[in-house]
């Protein structure tokens, strides 16, 4: 049977990015957060833009104070004063001085910034107290940046600080990857809706729940599509909608062996490329990936926590890459102390949920409670972590060792 990591990598292998020249929109900035940054941006000025002050205090001629000692302190004559957003009118000489202020514009002949504490203010004079640095408390045009460098480049997710760069860059738009489309829906005959009475043998839907919530979350656009039942020519109908409206296409249920589990016959109707069937991991196994010319087909399986866990192992990287990202779509692991024992019957990758605790500056994993059953899907509340048991691995002692996967 398939490795999770050659499952990985063959989904991964087949995704081909948003195009960063069809693929793309323009947002005001503060629409941007969170969005993937479609074009570099170059910087059309300096930063800083002209030399300015670091500190409050006196803009000084290095030469004339490199001598000053608290003993023998030297007396300049204040010329200006500079407030930040003023342009200085007076070149100073030797012996002046201009009361400056943190963001002001230097003037011209100083070159150097004595702090406000190294210095006494008499009327129109500063005595200064101490020696600066050459050049001391000045940010010079260009030290940062200088104009036609780039501030940030393409495929990275918009923060605080991107939205900042992007602000100060006098960006007011900018361009994104658009969001790319997820179709999902839920297949059985035994499926209703939550607001449903439950007549006998029925089940809720909790998986369109979940795979919309999840790929949201993801930044992606959901094209929710429901229930449908187990019946030939529906599932045909949906999916040959959903792959003609969508980048990737999330299904659950129907792709085991049952005599209801049409999913994979009706793909291989439409001419899909069907990878792989089934994958070495638990929960999770019956997993389909195929592909269509311009659609990724995910069918999940129906069990809830198989359907979230396989969601959060193969698609949430594949709508990372899709999207646009350049890098870190992967999943992260982390290795850990688990506080529980944790046991696997060695056949199959196995993923354990759970949830993380921060002890003393390290991680510590705790197992949930309860029955471990893939159709529990009442203590997959709060997890935040799957441990990874790998194949051959039957047991992590409590207080061993563990890689865990990071669920966000
Ligand atoms: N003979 C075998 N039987 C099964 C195998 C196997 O290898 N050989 N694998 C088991 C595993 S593991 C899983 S997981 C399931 C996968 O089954 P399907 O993907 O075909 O899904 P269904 O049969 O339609 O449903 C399974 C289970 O999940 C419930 N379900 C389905 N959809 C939803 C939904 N949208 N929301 C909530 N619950 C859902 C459904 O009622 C069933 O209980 O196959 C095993 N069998
Ligand atoms: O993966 Mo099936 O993966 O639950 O029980
Ligand atoms: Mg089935």
């Amino acid at each position: 049977m398939l490795s999770v990591r050659d499952a990985e990598a063959t989904i991964l292998n087949s995704i081909q990015p948003l195009d960063n020249q069809r693929d793309i929109e323009f947002v005001d900035l503060l629409m941007a957060n969170n969005r993937i940054l479609a074009t570099p941006i170059i910087s059309a000025l300096d930063f800083p833009h002209w030399d300015n002050s670091a500190m409050d205090g006196f803009a000084v001629r290095y030469a004339d104070v490199q001598q000053a000692r608290a003993e023998k302190p030297i007396i300049l004559e204040v010329v200006e004063e500079i407030p930040a957003g003023y342009k200085p009118q007076i070149t100073i000489k030797p012996g002046q001085a201009a009361r400056i202020f943190t963001g002001a514009v230097m003037p011209a002949g100083a070159d150097t910034v004595i702090m406000q504490e190294k210095t006494h203010r008499q009327e129109n004079r500063v005595s200064i107290f101490a020696a600066p640095q050459p050049q001391e408390f000045v940010r010079h045009k260009g030290d940062f940046y200088k104009a036609g460098s780039e501030l940030l480049p393409a495929g990275i997710s918009l923060t605080a600080s991107e939205i900042a760069i992007l602000a100060a860059a006098q960006r007011d738009q900018v361009s994104v990857f658009r969001r790319p489309r997820v179709a999902i829906f839920s297949s059985g005959n035994e499926l209703v809706m939550p607001e449903e009475p439950l007549q006998p043998g029925q089940i809720v839907d909790s998986n369109q729940f979940a795979l919309a919530t999840l790929v949201r979350e993801l930044g992606a656009e959901v094209l929710l599509l429901g229930i449908v039942k187990d019946d030939p020519a529906a599932l045909k109908e949906i999916i040959e909608y959903a792959i003609a409206n969508s980048d990737i296409v999330l299904s659950s249920g129907g792709v085991s062996v049952g005599d209801y589990d049409y999913i994979d016959k009706i793909l291989e109707s439409l001419g899909a490329k069907i990878h792989f069937r089934a994958v070495q991991m638990r929960p999770g196994k019956p997993l389909t990936f195929a592909t269509f010319p311009n659609t990724v087909y995910f069918g999940l399986p129906g069990n809830p926590v198989a359907a979230l866990v396989t969601c959060w192992r193969f698609v949430q990287p594949t709508i990372k890459k899709l999207a646009g990202l350049a890098k870190g779509w992967e999943g992260k692991s982390l290795k850990v102390r688990s506080r529980d024992e944790l046991i696997s019957n060695g056949k199959m990758e196995t993923y354990i949920w759970g949830k993380l605790h921060l002890v003393n500056g390290v991680y510590q994993f705790q197992k949930a409670q309860g029955d471990d059953s893939s159709g529990n899907l009442i203590n997959l509340a709060q997890t935040d972590a799957l441990a990874v048991l790998p194949v051959g691995k039957t047991l992590v002692s409590a207080g061993e060792e563990v890689f865990v996967f990071l669920l966000s």
